[in-house]
């Protein structure tokens, strides 16, 4: 526990094939609302649990890299792409804690749809040791009136892992390096990186299901055309 409160820092982490603004919006929003001082945007190197990515490693970074450009509170973190191979988020985490130290607040930043996939995360309860979740509800992936993600919904070993740690306070979170769960009420966007994919193919328009510099990036290096 921390005597006093300590600004958190904010770990998205993704595919980000490509970046788009269900992403941008829930890391704005969720910024604001927890106070974080940054957010950490960690695009995956070869991500787990999921076939592709399409882009290559290299136009996925610099798409984010490009769309977060001006907001002073968003970092591109290369760590997982530099270390190279399959990402852990574990690993980003423990690397993280070690270079920030143990006190800092760390808030690792989930989509409903994958936070209740955890348990097949790689040594996914350790993550507790050393991040909060915030989880970001997702059109299809509503939130229960509890304001978390349907107990049906989540493994039964993942259930019983959650179920001492969820909090509704946004400020609480402050007070301890990691451990718990917050959901935060973000604005529901229904756009995905898979249905934006799929629109280019078929040569229909992506303009403001993606920023302009993202828009651009993808019309200038012929990205997800089949
Ligand atoms: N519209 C959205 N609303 C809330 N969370 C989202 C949204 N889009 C993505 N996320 C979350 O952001 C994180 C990174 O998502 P990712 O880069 O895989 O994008 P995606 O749109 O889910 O991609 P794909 O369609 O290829 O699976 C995940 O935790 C995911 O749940
Ligand atoms: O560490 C793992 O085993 C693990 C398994 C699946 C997903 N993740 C992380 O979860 C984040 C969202 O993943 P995705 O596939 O929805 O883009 C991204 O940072 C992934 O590296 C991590």
């Amino acid at each position: 526990m921390n005597d006093f409160p300590v600004s958190p820092v904010g770990v998205f982490g993704g595919t980000f094939d490509p970046v788009h603004y269900g992403h941008l919006r829930i890391a704005e929003e969720i910024a604001e609302l927890v106070g974080l001082r940054e957010m950490r945007f960690v695009p995956a190197g070869i991500p787990r649990l999921r076939r592709g990515p399409e882009a290559s490693l290299e136009h996925r970074v610099e798409m984010v890299r490009r769309a977060i450009d001006g907001n002073s509170r968003f970092i591109l973190d290369e760590r997982e792409v530099v270390r190279g191979g399959v990402s852990y988020s574990v690993d980003t985490l423990r690397e993280l804690r070690q270079e920030l130290g143990k006190d800092i607040v760390l808030c690792f930043v989930t989509g409903a749809d994958a936070f209740i996939r955890l348990a097949e995360w790689h040594r996914w309860r350790e993550l507790f040791g050393l991040c909060h979740f915030i989880i970001a509800a997702r059109p299809g992936h509503l939130l229960s009136a509890e304001n978390r993600p349907s107990p049906a919904a989540l493994p039964q070993e993942l259930e019983e892992e959650c179920r001492e740690r969820w909090t509704s306070s946004a400020e609480i979170l402050k007070y301890a390096p990691g451990g718990l769960i917050f959901t935060a009420q973000t604005t529901l966007l229904d756009i995905s990186a898979t249905a934006i994919r799929k629109r280019v193919a078929s040569g229909k328009s992506i303009r403001y299901l993606v920023p302009e510099s993202t828009r651009d990036y993808i019309a200038a290096n012929d990205l997800y055309r089949e």
